[in-house]
């Protein structure tokens, strides 16, 4: 545990709002101190809360939480504003069952007035907010903070075009750290980038660097605050955009935050302002600083030298894999190119971009841009990757459906974390896709079983040049196995058949099959010969193959990771509009349950799920009429 004296008597952030400045600076320096002590136990987003230190106790200092509104942009910066309000104790469960999400959540605190973890969401809910309050005639200040990565996405360009053209009181804190998840990219970050070298933001920072020394800082909090109310730079896009802008300001800095804040706070005239905080990512903290990454993501490590825990080295990661079936396919192919939307190296880009660095094109937070990007490559003759996790994809449905799908133009979906993900929770569960994607005319819809087939199907995905193709591949390390230089071209709507048996077909579709082949083994034993399938494909399924399990076979059960609506119910459809159930088979698709699944290791979310090698074994067994339904709880 860390010293905190200061921190300690902050029991919400009402205790924060007769403190002077001297004492909320102590107070933020404990902050951050036990930010980094619990973190380094708990792992997770570090980065950015480091970041937001000082934002967050001047926010809570002046602003009235939580009849005041404070809403945080993907949500993984909170971390201090969890510990500023009530959450401290419990902080050190974040991620973990039944512990505190690693995002804002309604659910765990007044103080989360909206959940997040998708980025660009936090000015249209304060929007939202901002307009209730008008209509139910409530004075109430809402606080949307935005980071610059987050700021990359259009939804994040609705909320201002509609914001500024009303005269609702909105305030927007823009937290510029010039960083993403990776270094930002796009004309927006080179944009803030000249803002920061204004005229207006230099000299501030001079009065402050200069002038404390010299005057005192009470004096120089006095002239902060005149020279915050004069700091109109006059013709910045947000302005244009009809919000009252201010800025920069350091966002570190509490002599300039606190009289800024205060400003806006009491200002008359109720209009959106956007205030632009400087912040460094990693702040305060020297590995995370020194970071390329700035700690953005981190496992537990020693607080002293900042060395993660490393798990012991494993098999590569899927995500890994694909790369590595990418780069063979590029190497092989100059028409393949590969399109992540911000995630360079959460979907193994950044090792593609080392062999192809005019190949990769990183859009920023742009995942609907994204995927009508890669469609405009594929009209025109190129073999476009789009790296997309399977939740984020969720955010570009229509230019799948009207610019992909609909055209039958070949973009190729990688769609990485398919399935549970762990830590991360519901909010990043790729639990959908399958079922948003295999209903599309012209989709092709794959799923890996391990990481051999991961690499077959990333080269099945490149030869397939007249329609939209999808791999989906979960979060984390494979099974093992030895892999090929390039990956071999599947027969597409072609399953496999791993065992032979007589009584009980189990028929998975992705990664799930390592459960499928452990309950086999449970049947067997029990003396209920077992067939494992491999379908492969959802889409086109493989109906020579369903079709001879559910003929052969007294129970058939489908497996998958995901919903209802996806690969066992495209089997019930074709088995039902082909008679194939007006004989008595048992059929039992297995899916993911009709609840978001809160974040645990993956293994326990499969447990509660219902889809682990036990769970199949009594489906099995209940559908023969055994007993051991319970196991099915
Ligand atoms: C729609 C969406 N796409 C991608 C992500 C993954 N992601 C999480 S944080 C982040 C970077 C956010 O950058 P910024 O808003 O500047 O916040 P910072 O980490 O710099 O504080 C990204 C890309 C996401 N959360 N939501
Ligand atoms: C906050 C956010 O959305 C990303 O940082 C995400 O947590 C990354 O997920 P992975 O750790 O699975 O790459
Ligand atoms: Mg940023």
């Amino acid at each position: 545990m860390v010293d905190t004296p200061a921190l300690d008597r902050i029991k919400s952030p009402a205790d924060l709002r007769d403190l002077p400045a001297e004492s909320l600076r102590q107070v933020a320096d404990e902050l951050r101190l036990e930010l980094v002590d619990a973190v380094s136990k708990t792992g997770g987003h570090l980065g950015a809360g480091l970041g937001v230190v000082e934002l967050t106790v001047a926010i809570h200092a002046i602003f009235n939480t939580p009849h005041d509104r404070l809403i945080w942009d993907v949500g993984h910066q909170a971390y201090p504003h969890k510990i500023l309000t009530g959450r401290r104790d419990r902080i050190r469960t974040l991620r973990q069952a039944e512990g505190l999400s690693g995002f804002t959540k309604r659910s765990e605190s007044e103080y989360d007035p909206f959940g997040a973890a998708h980025s660009s969401t936090s000015i249209s809910a304060g929007l939202g907010m901002a307009v209730a309050a008008e209509l139910n005639g409530e004075r109430r200040n809402v606080i949307a903070v935005i980071g610059d990565g987050a700021m990359s996405a259009g939804m994040a360009y609705e909320a201002m075009n509609n914001a500024g053209a009303r005269q609702t009181r909105l305030i927007v804190i823009l937290n510029d750290n010039d960083m993403s998840i990776a270094p930002p990219v796009g004309a927006m970050s080179a944009y803030l980038s000249k803002l920061l070298s204004s005229k207006s933001y230099q000299n501030l920072r001079h009065l402050a660097r200069g002038a404390a020394r010299k005057l005192g800082v009470e004096t120089v909090a006095r002239k902060a605050e005149e020279f915050a109310k004069g700091m109109v730079t006059g013709g910045t896009l947000f302005e244009e955009l009809g919000f009252y802008y201010v800025g920069p300001i350091d966002g570190h800095n509490l002599d300039h935050l606190l009289p800024v804040l205060r400003n806006i706070r009491d200002m008359p005239e109720d209009r959106p302002v956007l205030i632009h905080a400087v912040t460094q990512k990693g702040r305060g903290y020297a590995p995370a600083e020194a970071a390329a990454d700035k700690y953005h993501g981190v496992a537990k490590f020693d607080v002293v030298t900042g060395t993660q825990v490393k798990a012991p080295a494993g098999p590569p990661s899927y995500t890994n894999v694909f790369a590595k079936g990418l780069i063979a396919e590029a190497e092989a192919d100059k028409r393949v190119v590969a399109i992540t939307a911000a995630m360079p190296s959460g979907t193994g880009l950044n090792l593609f971009e080392q062999r192809f660095p005019d190949r990769i094109f990183d859009v920023g937070i742009a995942e609907q841009h994204a995927v009508t990007f890669a469609a405009g490559m594929a009209a025109d003759g190129m073999k476009p990757f789009c790296a997309i996790y399977s939740t984020f994809l969720q955010r570009a449905y229509d230019q799948v459906v009207h610019d992909v799908a609909l055209q039958s133009l070949p973009v190729r979906f990688a769609i990485d974390r398919a399935g549970l993900v762990g830590a991360d929770g519901a909010t990043h569960a790729g639990s959908f896709d399958v079922a948003y994607l295999g209903n599309l005319p012209n989709m092709v819809v794959m799923a890996a079983a391990d990481e051999v087939e991961l690499m077959h199907m990333v080269a099945t995905s490149a030869a397939i040049d007249d329609r939209p193709s999808a791999l989906r591949y979960p979060r984390g390390e494979g099974t093992g196995l030895a892999l090929p230089a390039r990956g071999s071209v599947l027969e597409i709507g072609k399953g496999r058949v791993l065992r032979e048996g007589t009584k009980v077909a189990i028929l998975s579709f992705g990664t799930r099959l390592g459960e499928a082949l452990k309950a086999a083994d449970e049947l067997n034993a029990r003396g209920l010969s077992t067939t494992v399938a491999d379908a492969r494909f959802a889409k086109p399924l493989d109906t020579e193959l369903v079709r001879r399990l559910a003929q052969e076979h007294e129970v058939l059960i489908t497996l998958e990771e995901g919903s209802v609506g996806g690969f066992g119910s495209y089997v019930l459809q074709y088995l039902a509009m082909g008679g194939l159930l007006d004989h008595g088979l048992k059929i039992r698709p297995m899916v993911l349950p009709d609840v978001f699944i809160d974040h645990d290791t993956p293994f326990n979310q499969y447990e509660a799920a219902g889809l682990n090698a036990r769970h199949i074994v009594a489906e099995a067994l209940s559908a023969l009429g055994g007993h051991n339904a319970a196991a099915r709880a």
